[in-house]
């Protein structure tokens, strides 16, 4: 039988960290269109006003709640590396060194010479490459709706003179754009192929080459230049040839960014079940919890146990919780706003279900949120799971505690196997595992708190280093 009194969730023996994710509402400007009378009310006009909305922690109106999971895990950008900077057709000056022998003459239009006697023509510099990289600094992907183009710096040009005419200062090449995204980001080309997934702080990829810079050319009467072209091959024949002068131009390419919150736990429910209060309760992470349906609009991370003294670089914990927004029936065609975070359980190795035990019937919720989760991918029914009953400070929940214990159990099968024998499509929920563990608690109260902690990290015991590191949405 569980106890229902324990002290409340301050224990000493968990350090706590906050670690808030994602804390900006984000909802994008609007246009309103109004009808404005005019005074003899005989002529309306069409008004355009354009209204802005931002809000941290405010209870945005149900009509908007859709629209920020559109935009802060999920961007299109468009980034152009630098184009190659143009070489030169040379001019006089360096055509009569050349005769006369005086290329080791170092000063403005001189040229250099190779060991061998050959000339070194100047190129344009390299355009700037266009490479993308995890930064732990970063949280979200909201920046990019604001600026979703990106042009790194092309290469210099040669001047006339043979030498460096543009404003670059560390020379002919350009430096490399990098752009910084949060860690656990996948980057995809426009068709969907992935280019990489960014899973590590400080993984890198190059995105958009930068143009080759052009070459320079040698002018010169057609009596010189049969003796120049022993010395160099870039001697111009006629003004087709100035062309090769041209840099070429950097790559463009659309890029799909998708962030996936990279988290051990993954805390799943309906609506309302608590999960936010959970996160809160066991973290130093500081959810809005409210008594409305989808407080959560974004996940929160929070970090168990580990020691933050130590300071960022050497802080370890031992497990990240993600709170994400609840789940609803029909969540995985594309209702309320699940379906849009169940890719973030992807990374997960341990999902913590949290139930509200005190509902009408919890078992019926239960078995929602799995059966969303079979729909969206049957795999997540596969990884083990903790469910938590909560609210048991509630007396509907309290008195019927451990006959919702048994029934939860005997929904799943304790020795289910992943198999690819049967069907996926024919699997009911009773095919799939059951919990490692149900556990009755009020995460508000501090009622089994400590208990529910032992089963999250028994549980993490029995499945560490089994995340997923498959990639696809
Ligand atoms: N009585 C009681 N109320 C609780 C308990 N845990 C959470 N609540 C309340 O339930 C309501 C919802 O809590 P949240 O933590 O915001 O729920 P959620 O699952 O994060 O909800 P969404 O973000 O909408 O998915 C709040 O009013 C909480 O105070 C509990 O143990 N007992
Ligand atoms: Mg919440």
């Amino acid at each position: 039988m569980v106890s229902l009194i324990s002290p409340p969730s301050s224990s000493p023996s968990i350090q706590l960290r906050e670690t808030r994710f994602f804390s900006t509402l984000f909802i994008p400007p609007r246009s309103v269109r109004f009808l404005q009378n005019t005074r003899n009310n005989e002529n309306h006009k069409w008004k355009t006003v354009r209204c802005g909305v931002t809000s941290a922690g405010a209870s945005p109106p149900p009509s908007l709640m859709k629209e920020p999971h559109k935009f802060f895990d999920h961007v299109i950008i468009t980034v152009r590396a630098g184009d190659g900077g143009h070489g030169a057709v040379l001019n006089h000056r360096e055509k009569n060194e050349l005769e006369q022998g005086k290329t080791k003459k170092k000063g403005k239009g001189s040229l250099k010479r190779d060991f061998d006697g050959s000339l070194i023509l100047p190129t344009g510099g390299h355009g700037g490459d266009v490479v993308i990289y995890a930064d732990e600094a970063k949280d979200t992907l909201l920046e990019f709706h604001n600026k979703s183009r990106y042009h790194a710096k092309r290469g210099g040009n040669v001047g006339a003179m043979g030498v460096l005419t543009s404003m670059l200062r560390d020379g002919l090449v350009a430096p490399t754009m990098r752009i910084p995204v949060p860690v656990g980001t996948v980057v995809k080309s426009k068709r969907g192929k992935v280019l990489a997934d960014l899973a590590q702080p400080g993984d890198e990829v190059l995105v958009a080459r930068g143009g080759q810079g052009g070459i320079s050319l040698l002018e010169m009467p057609q009596r010189q230049r049969k003796k120049m072209m022993a010395l160099t091959t870039n001697v111009m024949r006629d003004d087709s040839d100035k062309i090769l002068v041209h840099g070429q131009p950097g790559e463009e390419v659309k890029l799909e960014l998708i962030l996936r919150v990279v988290a051990d736990v993954g805390l799943i429910g309906l609506p309302n079940a608590g999960k936010s209060t959970l996160l809160a309760a066991i973290t130093l992470a500081k959810p809005d919890i409210a008594d409305y349906p989808f407080t959560t609009l974004m996940p929160n991370l929070g970090r168990l146990g580990g020691d933050p003294s130590l300071g960022a670089g050497m802080y370890s914990s031992e497990a990240t919780l993600a709170d994400l927004p609840g789940l609803i029936e029909g969540a995985h065609l594309g209702k309320g706003l699940g379906r849009n975070f169940l890719r973030h359980l992807r990374r997960t190795r341990l999902l913590v279900h949290v139930v509200d035990a005190a509902t009408e019937s919890p078992v019926n919720d239960y078995r929602t949120v799995r059966e969303e989760l079979r729909m969206y991918n049957p795999a997540y029914l596969e990884r083990p799971y903790v469910v938590v009953l909560n609210k048991i400070d509630l007396p509907e929940a309290k008195d019927r505690l451990p006959s919702l214990i048994q029934e939860i159990m005997r929904i799943g099968n304790r020795d289910a196997q992943l198999s690819d024998e049967t069907d996926t499509k024919e699997r009911k929920l009773e095919d799939y595992p059951r919990p490692l563990s149900v556990v009755g608690v009020s995460v508000l109260k501090g009622i089994q708190i400590n208990e529910m902690l032992k089963e999250i990290r028994s549980a993490l015991k029995k499945c560490s280093g089994s995340s997923e590191t498959l990639i696809s949405t």
